[in-house]
């Protein structure tokens, strides 16, 4: 039998199949989706096996065989090795690149170099030195050992080992090995049924009162038990358990276990609430279509607080009631322990984890509770999605509009349409809910004339739970409050708002979105402003370490006292920090209690979760933070949502701004009142008049979809036309500038033949949706023109139509990477870009 392998080197040479023999040996172990070791020129290389076959095309002096499998149960099952194409082909990396995304941390290959004894055949000429044999000997016992290993033990012989080496009485060789192993514990195992114990507690001299004490437990709970619990429980020594079991009357062992973030954790169940009318007219066509087994994908567009996660957890009963599984994917901010408890709460055990904020054996051991099929649902984060379930009747992605689901590295892919595929594939429904749903997914909710069964199906509930209220939304000018004097960043609205919530001792949460409005440095007298001597961005000031630090490369250093430029000491912090806020919300209402949220205050383990608990039992008046106040927070007290500035991301040139603050003024005003108590919003802007802001106010996502879609439409953008980035960096521009000139015209040249056949086919009467278009647009000097000392260009290609710009792209793409590599040009591929930086 003979295997197709992709080894794990991410590069164009190797960016195909190989063949290689499977050793009979290994033949019960081989399958699709198998990580294996192959011998690849000089090395050993870890790959994975992507078919298997009876014949090779390979002559068969020149096949090598395969040296060993990894793992027991393959960690990719064959479906998972076709999506790996589809991803390879339609975000254009290499095949391996996303073979390897798809696996935790824990299993990312590690090699490692061991010395094994080499020749034997000159054993004879050194048994005469002893230093030689031990060395030998020593190595022949281990079988294999790291050189580390070997010179601490000879410690003194490391010219001898060097002469060995060279001679080739040992040698060192390349072993493929996992990077993470198991975590195991001592246990104790009494004998089956506690036999002979009896007797060994009568054999045992009066004073042992320890082991006799461990004995008797043994006798009363004879079953295993790990060592450490035993130590706590009777309050022994772990030498007195040790000499029992060498006595031989009891078993001492290593034994896996599994860590489980969430140990110990009572979670209290839940049972199906009863669902409103509006939640039983969008669960009924779900719970159809997983009864039938019927691909189908369902845009959930419910507003905030509409209970679209009852729905979710429902749906998932019907799905499991099935005996199929389930994957849960929501944004790595919402991933909260509330949002986890939801559904630990129904599904119990049933329920794994996977997020990043857990350790790399924590997320390997969930991961291996999917493999090993002891749970049935899954809840994550992006990578969720690649679960190596083989049953899956149900894909739900919470708050789908979110940007975080656009993997940045490669590979690119965006988790929405991995999942539409993946459910594809298996035959799966897919669940898409939003209170403010992405305009891509809306478009597809329409009819059009070519496309009279629109790919998804829209689902819509209007009205909260209980019919509450939507809050009212106030849009406060900050322009207007300039010209009366208050040139604090709360208007005088919001100042009583929050003033009235201290005395009614209920909860305000208050929004700053912090991307593009860091705080810099700049000279009050000559207007110099601190950057970064190695990217094209200025410095943000971080007050906890008075330091000032770039976003991109990481550089720092420290707080300036003087102007470096006119030496004025005019120079200061500008800008509105979350710190900055928190200080003056101090100021203006002293012995108010704050929690600060934001990337600052958020880094460690647990974190998130800390304060999320403090402010929910109450222990803060104002919860303050960035986007990650933004979302999926149900708390009963808060009554009062501020913005303290909705034009930050407006000014951010990207297409998609209007969308963006659309979305988190409409999340973030979600947040109130979503229990008895009534809530209100305050909406501080410069831009009062803006569309987004004024439909967010009236809680209109419909009105705000068709107008940004009439907007998209006219300037071909998307929903209506796809787009490609490409984006070339290098050290010198006048080089940048030729070469991705010289792309760009490549590009189009490669282009025209397919846009000509477009054409001629829309001469015989193709309808004009279906043509292929196709456009270059730059290049140009990219937004952040420069990051870690290299200089950025970029060319967008808009397209629409059949999937062949991503051919053309990369045709174009492997005529360019020789040249590219010769200067050390580096193009960097990303479809359906979600910014254009
Ligand atoms: N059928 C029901 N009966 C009673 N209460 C319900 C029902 N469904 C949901 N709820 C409650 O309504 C509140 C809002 O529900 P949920 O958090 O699921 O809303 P959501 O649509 O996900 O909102 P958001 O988009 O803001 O996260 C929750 O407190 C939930 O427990
Ligand atoms: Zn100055
Ligand atoms: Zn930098």
């Amino acid at each position: 039998m003979y295997a197709k392998v992709i080894v794990d080197v991410p590069a164009k040479q190797t960016n195909r199949a190989f063949d290689y023999e499977v050793p009979s040996s290994l033949s019960k172990w081989v399958e699709v989706g198998s990580r294996v070791g192959v011998p690849f020129g000089p090395r050993v290389l870890q790959g994975f096996v992507v078919e298997l076959q009876e014949e090779t095309q390979v002559d068969a002096k020149r096949i090598k065989p395969i040296q060993n499998v990894l793992d027991l149960v393959p960690p990719l099952t064959s479906e998972l090795v076709s999506l790996g194409r589809w991803i390879s082909r339609m975000y254009m990396c290499h095949e391996v690149t996303a073979l390897q995304a798809m696996l935790p941390a824990a299993l990312k290959a590690k090699y490692e170099r061991v010395i094994i004894v080499g020749d034997e055949s000159e054993e004879q000429s050194f048994l005469d030195m002893p230093d030689i044999e031990a060395i030998i000997s020593f190595v022949k016992s281990k079988e294999s050992v790291s050189m580390d290993v070997l010179l601490e033990r000879f410690s003194k012989e490391g010219a001898l080992i060097k002469e060995l080496l060279s001679s080739g009485r040992l040698t060192e060789v390349q072993l493929v090995k996992d990077r993470m192993n198991t975590k195991k514990a001592l246990t104790v195992f009494p004998p089956a049924g506690g036999r002979g114990l009896e007797e060994a507690l009568s054999e045992l001299p009066a004073r042992a009162n320890k082991q006799k004490d461990v004995l008797r437990y043994l006798i009363e709970h004879p079953h295993a038990i790990r060592l450490t619990e035993l130590m706590e429980t009777i309050e022994v020594g772990a030498s007195t358990v040790k000499s029992l079991a060498d006595r031989g009357w009891i078993e001492l062992r290593e034994v896996e276990v599994m860590r489980d973030p969430y140990m110990g954790r009572a979670f209290e169940r839940t049972k199906p609430l009863t669902l409103t009318e509006e939640q039983s007219g969008v669960f009924a066509p779900i719970r159809d279509a997983v009864a039938e087994d019927r691909h189908e994908v369902f845009l959930l567009h419910g507003v905030t607080g509409s209970g679209k996660t009852e729905v979710y957890l429902q749906s998932i009963q019907q799905c499991l009631d099935m005996d199929k599984e389930a994957i849960v994917l929501v944004p790595e901010i919402s991933l909260t322990p509330q949002m986890v408890e939801r559904f630990k709460g129904r599904f119990g055990d049933l329920v794994a984890v996977l997020h990043s904020r857990l350790s790399n054996g924590e997320r390997y051991d969930e991961w291996r509770k999917i493999t090993r099929k002891q749970v049935k649902v899954v809840i994550g984060a992006r990578s969720a999605i690649f679960a190596p379930f083989t049953n899956i009747g149900l894909i739900i992605i919470d708050e789908e509009h979110e940007s975080s689901y656009k993997q940045e590295e490669s590979p690119k892919y965006h988790t929405r349409d991995v999942a539409v595929q993946r459910a594809k594939q298996q035959d799966a429904v897919v669940v898409l809910g939003s209170a403010t749903p992405s305009l891509e997914s809306m478009e597809k909710t329409r009819r059009r004339r070519d496309r009279p069964k629109p790919p998804f199906t829209l689902l819509t509930m209007k009205e909260r739970v209980a019919s509450r209220p939507m809050p009212p939304v106030t849009i406060v000018d900050m322009r207007e409050e300039l010209k009366t004097g208050n040139r604090s960043m709360f208007s005088r609205s919001l100042y009583k708002a929050i003033e009235e919530r201290l005395h009614k001792k209920e909860q305000t949460v208050l929004l700053l979105n912090r991307r593009g409005y860091a705080t810099f440095v700049m000279c009050r007298t000559c207007g110099f402003v601190s950057q970064c001597p190695h990217c094209d961005i200025s410095l943000t000031y971080h007050q906890s370490s008075h330091a000032l630090r770039c976003h991109y490369c990481g550089y720092a250093e420290r707080e300036v006292k003087e102007c470096p430029s006119c030496q004025s000491e005019h120079i200061r912090h500008f800008g509105t920090g979350t710190q900055r806020v928190e200080e003056e919300l101090s100021k203006i209402f002293p012995g108010i209690r704050v929690i600060r949220m934001d990337v600052d205050t958020t880094t460690e383990k647990g974190s998130h979760e800390k304060w999320l608990t403090m402010f929910r039992e109450k222990q803060a008046d104002v919860l303050l933070g960035t986007q990650m106040v933004a979302k999926g927070l149900d708390f009963p007290d808060v009554t009062l949502v501020g913005v303290i500035a909705a034009d930050t991301v407006l000014n951010i040139p990207d297409f998609r701004s209007a969308e963006r603050t659309f979305q988190l003024l409409t999340q973030v005003a979600g947040r109130a009142g979503r229990h008895e108590k009534q809530g209100e919003v305050f909406v501080q802007t410069y831009t009062p008049e803006h569309y987004s802001v004024q439909y967010a106010s009236h809680h209109d996502y419909i009105a705000f979809a068709n107008h940004e879609m009439d907007i998209r439409a006219n300037l071909g953008y998307p929903p209506y036309q796809r787009l490609i980035l490409i984006t070339f960096s290098h050290e010198q521009v006048p080089l940048l500038v030729r070469m991705a000139e010289a792309f760009v015209t490549r590009l189009k040249e490669i282009a025209l033949p397919y846009t000509r056949q477009q054409v001629d086919l829309f001469s015989e009467a193709v309808s004009m949706d279906s043509s292929f278009h196709f456009d270059v647009l730059g290049p140009v000097a990219s937004p952040i023109s420069r990051i870690k000392d290299r200089y950025r260009f970029q060319c967008v290609v808009k397209y629409r139509g059949e999937d062949l710009a991503a051919e053309i792209v990369g045709k174009t793409v492997a005529w360019f990477e020789e040249r590219s590599a010769k200067e050390k040009l580096l193009v960097s591929v990303d479809v359906d870009p979600q910014y254009l930086m």
